[in-house]
Formats: structure tokens, C-alpha cells, sequence
């Protein structure tokens, strides 16, 4: 069969990059005819399993330190959603019990109970003053006190509970100076190797900035060298990874499937091939099985994104791209009669998609009709953004930081991809709806975040061709600095994103905490897929172990256990 994407008058120059081919092949496509459901056995073991784990939580009632342990735990080991309304009893218990007239009352304690508390409750929405809690590790300077670094576990709780820090918390601020200096220089002397590896990797990632599913499968293998873990526990959350992935690995091969019966790698061949590092997105913004539908479509969502953003990159010119953005404004294909087949393919792509949500979502009866309206806009916006920077390449025009920081949240595809995760899931009402349409300050942050981290991780790859100007330059443009001071300025930039959205999550008490948490993880996926300067979206081989430790492979049970 002829090419479709045959560029219509030869002599054209389009900005073509060289993106390394799918690593996949047909790997995924043999889920989407695996069965959906798990067969009768599995499901009395999960209930079986289940039953035991919440009676060992409903004996720990007394001790408090022991339930926050155990909490933890269960969040750490991925199950704690099968136990939600019995961690918010005892959450708010816990608090009711630590503050009176919204005053802390007790301090008593160690400082690994007191940060483990703060960090429980604080990722709760409980407002827990920093400065009482951890008032009796100060000294009279009103620093923390030199002889806390003798307590590992203790210094290593404060390093996690720091990470929830807002604006003008001086004392999280040193906690997280001190702990860090101090947990690294242990590394490499006083510790089991064990140990030191699981500090290296909290080091390299807190558990508040980790993606949740990967915190999890990391967590599961090592939790069993704890000397104090519970068999119980280990065994239910291994079966509940192992349930929970077969699901996972149902949506992936049907989004493969579409992706395939499409044909957008022949279609589309200046486009990157990226079906299962686009379905990481949604996987990281919730793994639960109850979010299996909302997953599926921003799966094919972010494929279509990837279209997108490739056909303003790597493929248009502008006069064409002008036109494209028209009928994207219009939602009318006729507008774009005259241009390349692949470019009719891309747009028509994310015409059907809209219509399959559509369809999902009066089926499921799960959302207004208004939801498609803000999707089809914020497609309209996000492809507006993408003209623009093309607009900006084609002109050679370095913007200021902050013009292009305002673009580059929207062309970071994040609101668009949070609007449609949570309008297609259980919290979807036109309230919350209009509060993400109208880009309230926690979507700001976490786009302006992702935009950046994207940036400095794609920079040089990006300025090899012809590319629009990233953050890098317009923050030396605008500040007058050099490229190192620029990247400097950019990482303390995203460090303060980060205390926007913890400050966010706090004042936000009229939106539910699931939506909040959607909403972070796409913060912690964009910490992932972006560090040590590396674009793992774009580079698919430093996914791979990633995916194939998430989607591939089960985690083997000891049946002696
Ligand atoms: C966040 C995800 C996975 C979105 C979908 C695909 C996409 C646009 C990835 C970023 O690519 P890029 O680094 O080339 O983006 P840009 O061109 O916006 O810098």
C-alpha cells in the first residue's frame, strides 16, 4: 500500500527527527484477549487474605505507633485501598487525639513516631504545625539539635515527612538540608548493604515524590527483609499486585490493539511509536482497579497527544499547522482538505477518541455532558499552545521565561490529561469539572512543573535540531545568565512547585483526597520519566525494565508462606 504520509509538494522541508522505533512489537497484544476476570480460586484467596489483614488492623487499635506503622505499610505495599474507610477512622483519631483547639497537645515521643505521624497526616490534609511537632528536637537557637543524627531511623522518618513541606517552614527546610547530608555520608560506612540500598533509593526518591505503583513492586521485594514485616501482609499485597496487573495488562493490550488496527506507525511515520510508555501516564495516576476505564482512555489520550505534539515538532510547517489549529478551533476536518494524508490521520484520530468517550461515558452514566465540551477544548488549547511554539521556532523568537512558561503549561498536555482522568472516573461532577477547566493554582503548578522538568531533561537532545527555544533559554534571555545558572534557577523553581502543590492539597478541603492524589501523581510520574536529565518517553529503552517489572512480569509466591 502507497504511504499515506507522503508530504503533498516534494520540496518542502519539514523538521523530520529520527525517533527510535516501538521496542514492543507484538508483546502486549496477546492481553487484550486474556481474560478480565480472575477465576474463582484467586478471588477466595483475595478475600481470604483480605479478612486476615483487616483483623491484625482492627488488634493494633490501642497503640497508636503500631497502627501508623501499620498504615504505612498498607499504603507503601499497595493495598491500603482495600482498607480506606478504617485508615480515615483511625487517621482522624489520631489527629483528634494530637491536637486540641487545633493546638498540639502531645509531643511526646521519638522522632521517627512524631515524623511518621506528621507525614501521615499531613498527606491526609490534616494541617499539622511543623514547628510544634517537632519542637523538642530544636535548641535554644531554634535549630534542630546536632544529636539526632545518632538516630538513623529517626533522621530517615524527619528526610520522608520533610518532603511535605510548604512555603515559610524553616525547620522542614533544615530537616531536609541536615537529613539528607547526614543519611548519604552513612551510606557508604556504617550501614548492612541492605540498608544502604534502600536509603540510596529513598534518597534518589522520596516516597512522596514516587510513583505509587512503583514505590509498590520495589517496596514488596524488600519488604520481607524487614525483621519486623508481617507474612500476612507480604502474601496479600504480592496477590493483589499479581491480581491488580493482570487487569493492567487487559487495558495495555487493548490500547495496543487500537493502536495497531489503526495503523498510526505507518500512517503517522514521523511520529513517535510509544503506546506503553504513554500508558504509564495513567497508570501512575491511579493503579486501582476501580479506575480501569479512565485508564484505558487517557492511555490512547496520551498517544494521541504524542500525534499531536509530533506533527507540530517534527512534521508541519506553520502555514499547514495554522490551518490545523483552525480546524482543531473548529472541529471540522474540511478545514485541512489540502494537507497531508498523515496529518488528516492525526487529527481524525482525536476526533474518534472524543467520540469513544463520549459513548463511554454515556454508557456508564459516569459524567455530564459537558465533560466532552472541556476535552474537545483543552485539545483545541493544547494544539494552540503547540502553534505558538512553532510560531516561535519558525520566527527564531526567544520569549521571556515567564510568556513562555504561561504557553508551555498547556503544551505540557497536563490539564488535558487530568481533566480527562478524573472526568471519566468515580469524583467526575461539573463542579470539580469547572474547578480543573478553569485552571485552578495546583493544575498551574503541577503543568509549569512538568514543562520545566521536561525541559532541562530534553534540552540538548531538543536544541540539536531545529526546535522552539526551551525554558533554558528564555531563563537566560530573560535573567541574563549562563546556561548553568539558568539550569540552577529551573531546578529551584521546580523545588518550589513542589511546596505550591503541598500547600495546595492542604487549603483544598472541599476537593475529595483521591483527586488530589490523581492530580499529585502526575507530578511524581514527571519526576520519574524526567530525572538525571533523561527523557524517558521519548527514549524508550529506560522505560523498559520499568514496564516489563509493572506489566510483564508477576511477582513470584511462595506458596510455604
Ligand atoms: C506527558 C506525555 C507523555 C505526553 C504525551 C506525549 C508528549 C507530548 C511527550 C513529551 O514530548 P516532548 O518532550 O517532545 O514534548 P514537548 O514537545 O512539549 O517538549
Amino acid at each position: 500500500m502507497e504511504s499515506l504520509a507522503a508530504p503533498a509538494p516534494v520540496d518542502i522541508k519539514r523538521p523530520i527527527v529520527d525517533f527510535s522505533p516501538s521496542i514492543w512489537g507484538d508483546v502486549f497484544l496477546q492481553y487484550d484477549s486474556q481474560p478480565m476476570e480472575i477465576n474463582d480460586n484467586m478471588k477466595t484467596q483475595v478475600q481470604m487474605q483480605k479478612e486476615e489483614v483487616r483483623k491484625i488492623f482492627q488488634s493494633s487499635s490501642n497503640d497508636i505507633s503500631q497502627k501508623l506503622n501499620f498504615i504505612d505499610s498498607l499504603q507503601r505495599l499497595g493495598i491500603s485501598y482495600h482498607f480506606e474507610r478504617e485508615i480515615d477512622e483511625a487517621l482522624e483519631q489520631i489527629h483528634k487525639n494530637l491536637t486540641k483547639n487545633k493546638e498540639i497537645t502531645t509531643k511526646e515521643g521519638s522522632l521517627h513516631f512524631l515524623a511518621l505521624e506528621f507525614r501521615l497526616l499531613r498527606k491526609k490534609g490534616y494541617h499539622i504545625s511543623s514547628d510544634e511537632i517537632f519542637e523538642k528536637f530544636k535548641n535554644n537557637k531554634g535549630s534542630l539539635n546536632e544529636n539526632i543524627s545518632k538516630d538513623v531511623q529517626g533522621m530517615w522518618s524527619l528526610y520522608e515527612a520533610a518532603q511535605l513541606r510548604i512555603h515559610d517552614e524553616d525547620i522542614l527546610d533544615e530537616a531536609l538540608d541536615f537529613t539528607y547530608s547526614h543519611l548519604n555520608s552513612l551510606i557508604t560506612n556504617e550501614l548492612s548493604p541492605f540498608l544502604a540500598k534502600q536509603l540510596c533509593q529513598c534518597l534518589r526518591t522520596p516516597l512522596h515524590k514516587g510513583v505509587p505503583r512503583l514505590e509498590t513492586r520495589c517496596y514488596i521485594s524488600s519488604y520481607g527483609e524487614e525483621p519486623s514485616h508481617s507474612k500476612v501482609l507480604l502474601n496479600f499485597a504480592k496477590l493483589d499486585f499479581n491480581t491488580v496487573q493482570k487487569m493492567h495488562q487487559n487495558e495495555i493490550g487493548s490500547i495496543t490493539k487500537w493502536w495497531k488496527d489503526s495503523e498510526f506507525a505507518t500512517n503517522v511515520p514521523y511520529a513517535r511509536d510509544r503506546v506503553a510508555e504513554a500508558y504509564f501516564w495513567p497508570l501512575a495516576m491511579s493503579y486501582e482497579p476501580k479506575y480501569s476505564t479512565a485508564r484505558k482512555m487517557v492511555g490512547k489520550l496520551v498517544t494521541c497527544v504524542s500525534l499531536l505534539d509530533d506533527t507540530y515538532d517534527a512534521y508541519g510547517t506553520v502555514e499547514e499547522l495554522e490551518l490545523f489549529t483552525e480546524a482543531m478551533q473548529r472541529w471540522d476536518i474540511n478545514v485541512i482538505q489540502s494537507l497531508p494524508e498523515s496529518m488528516k490521520v492525526v487529527f481524525n484520530s482525536i476526533v474518534e477518541l472524543c467520540d469513544e468517550i463520549e459513548t463511554t461515558i454515556v454508557e456508564n452514566g459516569t459524567s455530564s455532558l459537558v465533560f466532552i465540551q472541556y476535552v474537545k477544548q483543552n485539545f483545541y488549547k493544547l494544539a494552540r499552545s503547540y502553534f505558538v511554539e512553532s510560531k516561535w521556532c519558525s520566527e527564531g523568537y526567544i520569549p521571556t521565561y515567564d510568556e513562555y512558561k504561561a504557553n508551555g503549561s498547556i503544551s505540557s498536555s497536563y490539564p488535558l490529561q487530568i481533566l480527562s482522568f478524573i472526568g471519566l472516573g468515580e469524583f467526575s461532577n461539573d463542579e470539580i469539572l469547572d474547578w480543573i477547566f478553569n485552571y485552578p493554582t495546583i493544575i498551574d503548578a503541577i503543568s509549569a512543573h512538568g514543562r520545566l522538568a521536561d525541559d532541562i531533561s530534553s534540552h540538548k537532545f531538543e536544541q540539536e535540531r531545529v526546535h522552539v527555544a526551551s525554558a533554558v533559554e528564555c531563563c537566560m534571555k530573560q535573567y541574563d545568565m549562563s546556561g548553568e545558572e539558568a539550569y540552577n534557577f529551573i531546578r529551584k523553581e521546580i523545588e518550589n512547585y513542589w511546596k505550591v502543590m503541598n500547600e495546595e492539597c492542604l487549603k483544598l478541603d472541599n476537593i475529595p483526597r483521591p483527586v488530589l492524589e490523581f492530580i499529585m501523581n502526575v507530578a511524581r510520574v514527571t519526576e520519574f520519566a524526567y530525572e538525571n536529565f533523561e527523557d524517558k518517553y521519548t527514549k524508550p529503552e529506560l522505560l523498559k525494565d520499568y514496564i516489563v517489572a509493572l506489566l510483564v512480569d508477576p511477582i513470584s509466591i511462595e506458596l510455604s508462606e
